[in-house]
């Protein structure tokens, strides 16, 4: 799913109302009863807690007072708070103000002393500013909104909370709404995926409100959200008369003393991802663990006992990763720098050995076009420098890829996979249980198994951040967050395939 910004977003509002022949004002009507249909579902038994909707100058106050409106047909007990208009009220919001039913008190908002008190059994819905916004909020709004945050109320955002921007960066001192919800119309916001802006936007849900398709499939952008459409056209059947030779032979340089539990996980998820033979390459120390845990694995060990200091012959594999508890051994450098100077095979470099390679810039010059580097942001950063934010990180991403020609996942809430193209596709799937150790080393065996599959490299990612999130999410439902380990995602990606198949049909 693409990812508009702002400008575009409107493009998108405007081509739709003129070509659909639908006047701006019934679009704002589908965006109103959109929302409330999704506000009833989540707040239903409750027709006791006052709703307090406020409302801006702009078509988002417009969206407030449609909301309100709807909201007291449905017998909810709201009362609607107006922003005094700069210059003039946007006209859609003007027409709904009119059809707004004269028994919800309407009061106007010019100093502080006319915010009502916010006590913690409200619901506030933030209509005040949405993609709009163009410049910092100042003055008296900015009470209002300190008194928003500080209430325990509960606070819904329309569209955007209120202050931030929707594709731009927010001083750290900007005045945002923190929304507990935010409900947003037809595609996801740059905003709504960096980490920086969780605390304003909360628990994020769009939903449909029939801006034009093809409009939207012709527009240039570089942000794309991986939700199941993408994945489920690049998901490829078995075909019948297969064998193993079909699926391609992954070579995994994984482990040290103490950290063959990385090169078990990462080996097991590479085999549950449907490569066709691995061979793992690992310390002598490993050897029997590996035999032991992972038996559809062939496993080659190193001369030495508790570390990597050489490679196998690297001729017979289509897909080399590398990387899970590999550790900084003096020979396990020579080695990694021995492996970029002499494959051309695209590499999936992780941990310890994206640690070797961010501290020496000859490295990085010399990584094979097409690999794939999966650093979570530390990582990312000994790679890169220090970004400023995260619209700069994203920068950064961007020169990196272009730089080096390969291709980057970092890793997070929303995983960011970054192009030599310059495009980003963020990820929809996964849960906060992930967050614990060896879920990575899952990720590097997973892409490297689609390497090895003949997947491009741009398909291995989307499709291994996909399936990664996904048994991550499927391992929830059964034993929520907190007792989730990376073993349960590697349970759990037969059927996160399967999932995704069904998707395909
Ligand atoms: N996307 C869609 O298809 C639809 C979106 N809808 C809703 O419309 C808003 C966007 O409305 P817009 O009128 O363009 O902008 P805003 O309401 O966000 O604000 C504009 C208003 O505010 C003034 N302004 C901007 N920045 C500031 C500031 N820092 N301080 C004070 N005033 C400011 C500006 O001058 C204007 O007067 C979108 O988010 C949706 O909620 C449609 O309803 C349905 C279709
Ligand atoms: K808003």
């Amino acid at each position: 799913m693409k990812i508009l910004s702002a400008a575009q977003t409107r493009a998108a509002d405007a081509f739709t109302a003129e070509q659909e022949n639908i006047p701006s004002l019934a679009l704002m009507e589908r965006a109103a009863s959109a929302f409330v249909g999704w506000f009833e579902n989540k707040f239903y038994t409750n027709r006791v807690q006052p709703i307090l909707i406020f409302c801006g100058p702009g078509n988002n106050g417009g969206d407030g007072l449609a909301i309100a409106r709807l909201l007291y047909q449905h017998h909810y007990p709201v009362q609607v708070f107006i922003l005094p208009a700069a210059h003039t009220y946007a006209p859609d919001f003007t027409a709904n103000l009119q059809r707004l039913p004269d028994e919800i008190i309407k009061t106007y908002l010019h100093t502080k002393t006319d915010c009502p008190e916010i006590s913690d059994k409200t619901i506030v819905v933030d209509a005040l500013f949405g993609t709009g916004l163009n410049r910092p909020l100042t003055g008296f709004i900015t009470e209002l909104i300190t008194q928003i945050n500080s209430s325990s109320a509960t606070v819904v955002a329309v569209d955007m909370p209120s202050g931030l921007f929707t594709d731009a960066h927010n001083k750290l001192t900007d005045c945002i709404v923190q929304a507990d919800y935010t409900l947003s119309f037809e595609l996801p916001k740059i905003a709504f995926l960096l980490p920086g802006n969780a605390r304003y936007v909360g628990d994020w849900t769009i939903v449909p409100i029939g801006l034009n398709a093809e409009f939207i499939s012709q527009i240039e952008s570089p942000y794309f959200f991986i939700s199941s459409d993408i994945p489920a056209t690049i998901l490829k059947p078995r075909p019948k008369y297969s064998h193993k030779g079909t699926f391609g032979h992954a070579l995994l340089i994984s482990g040290s003393y103490g950290k063959i539990g990385a090169t078990v996980l990462s080996a097991k998820a590479c085999l549950r991802s449907g490569v066709g033979l691995l061979t793992v390459h690992c310390p002598a120390a490993g050897y029997t663990i590996l035999q032991t845990a992972v038996p559809e694995a062939m496993t080659l060990t190193d001369k030495e006992a508790d570390f990597i200091s050489e490679l196998p012959d690297l001729s017979i594999y289509n897909a080399i990763g590398i990387g899970p508890g590999l550790g900084k051994h003096p020979a396990t450098r020579q080695m990694v720098k021995h492996l970029l100077n002499t494959t051309q095979v695209p590499l999936v470099i992780d941990a310890d050995a994206l640690n070797i390679i961010a501290e020496d810039e000859n490295l990085k010059n010399a990584l094979p076009p097409n690999s794939i580097l999966t650093p979570h942001p530390k990582e990312f950063e000994r790679l890169t420098g220090k970004a400023e934010n995260d619209y700069h990180r994203l920068d950064l991403l961007k020169e990196f890829c272009q730089k080096h020609s390969c291709y980057v996942v970092l890793k997070g809430a929303h995983s960011c996979i970054g192009t030599p193209a310059g495009a980003y596709y963020f990820n929809g799937t996964g849960n906060p249980g992930m967050a614990t150790g060896g879920t990575g080393d899952v990720l590097t065996g997973i892409i490297t198994a689609l390497i090895a599959q003949q997947y491009s490299a741009l398909d291995a990612c989307i499709l291994g951040v996909y399936l990664h999130g996904s048994a991550g999410d499927i391992a929830k439902m059964e034993m929520g967050e907190q007792a989730l380990l990376a073993s349960d995602l590697i349970q759990n990606l037969g059927k996160a395939f399967l999932k995704c198949s069904y998707l395909t049909k």
